[in-house]
């Protein structure tokens, strides 16, 4: 089977072109491929397929909002075999791959999630790096909720972005003090108001435009960014603000995107890196799927 790996943003994937969707991803499969010791080791998966093809081999049940059967679909999966709705960094990689591998000419086009269509541009690209923006649909305020992490309690905002978050503003965080928290341990998350779990980003506050943030990813732990994460960041950097619309650059431990809210939704800017493809053994996969 052949697979590539790729980053946005240090949040980093094993693509696996499926076009058939043949493939088994069982729970199983997904983990010891992403192990960092057993297998190639990833935050998560990207499936590539149509959306139609994924519909009939039963991936899907039914075709998400605005996705078409002919569009390109990311068949996300986290790291620990759960399945999420969205991946921001995720969908940057996904198109810098369809492009370099000529599954798609335009520059222009939309990639269908869990979550919806969602369109992207991509600005720049060659076989190893692009530059490629991503339209994230509606940003939701949920409310409040609060959390323990790295030995602190910290109160946020619920925010929906196609998956679940809870962002919280601390406005005493520097850049350094936010770099020594403690984030091996999971957070603690309201059941009740995250019924399906919650990513988690702990963030400065806005600062000439810009915050530092930092996240715990459902399905996979502390990652070097998270897309999503930084829409509901500065999503909740701005509310913090008294702010609904507004562009924010957001700094990640992997490096920085550029967000950008107003009244019809987000978008996120940032880069994508292919940097390897090979060949996985099909024998070695099966014995532990
Ligand atoms: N890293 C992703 C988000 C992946 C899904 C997330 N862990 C969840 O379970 O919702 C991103 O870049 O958005």
């Amino acid at each position: 089977m052949e697979f590539a790996k790729g980053h946005g943003t240090e949040n980093d994937f094993v693509v696996l072109p499926d076009p058939a969707a043949e493939l088994e991803l069982t729970r199983s499969a997904v983990s010891v491929l992403c192990d960092r010791r057993q297998g190639l080791g990833a935050d998560g998966i990207l499936r590539v397929a149509r959306a139609g093809v994924l519909r009939d081999a039963g991936v899907l049940d039914r075709m998400p909002s605005g996705v078409e059967p002919e569009d390109w679909f990311m068949d996300y999966r986290n790291g620990d075999g759960t399945i999420a709705e969205m991946c921001g960094n995720g969908v940057r990689v996904f198109a810098h791959y369809l492009r370099v591998h000529d599954l798609e000419q335009r520059d222009q086009f939309v990639v269908g999630s869990r979550a919806g269509a969602r369109a992207v541009t991509v600005h720049s690209f060659d076989d190893t790096d692009a530059d490629v923006t991503v339209a994230m649909g509606d940003v939701t305020l949920m409310g409040s909720s609060s959390t323990t992490i790295a030995g602190g309690s910290y109160d946020g905002v619920g925010i929906d972005v196609g998956n679940p978050h809870l962002a919280c503003v601390d406005g005493a965080l520097t850049r350094a003090s936010l770099g020594a928290l403690d984030f091996s341990a999971p957070p603690t998350l309201d059941a009740e108001f995250f019924p399906h779990g919650a990513n988690v980003e702990i963030l400065t506050r806005l600062d000439d435009g810009a915050v530092e943030m930092r996240v715990f990813e459902r399905g996979v732990g502390e990652t070097r960014s998270c897309g999503t994460g930084t829409v509901a960041a500065a999503a909740a950097a701005l509310s913090y603000e008294g702010l609904e619309t507004g562009e924010v650059s957001v700094g990640v431990l992997g490096g920085r995107v550029r967000v950008a809210i107003d009244h019809v939704g987000a978008t996120l800017r940032g880069p994508s890196v292919l940097l390897a493809r090979g060949e996985i053994d099909d024998r070695w996969l099966k014995a532990r799927s």
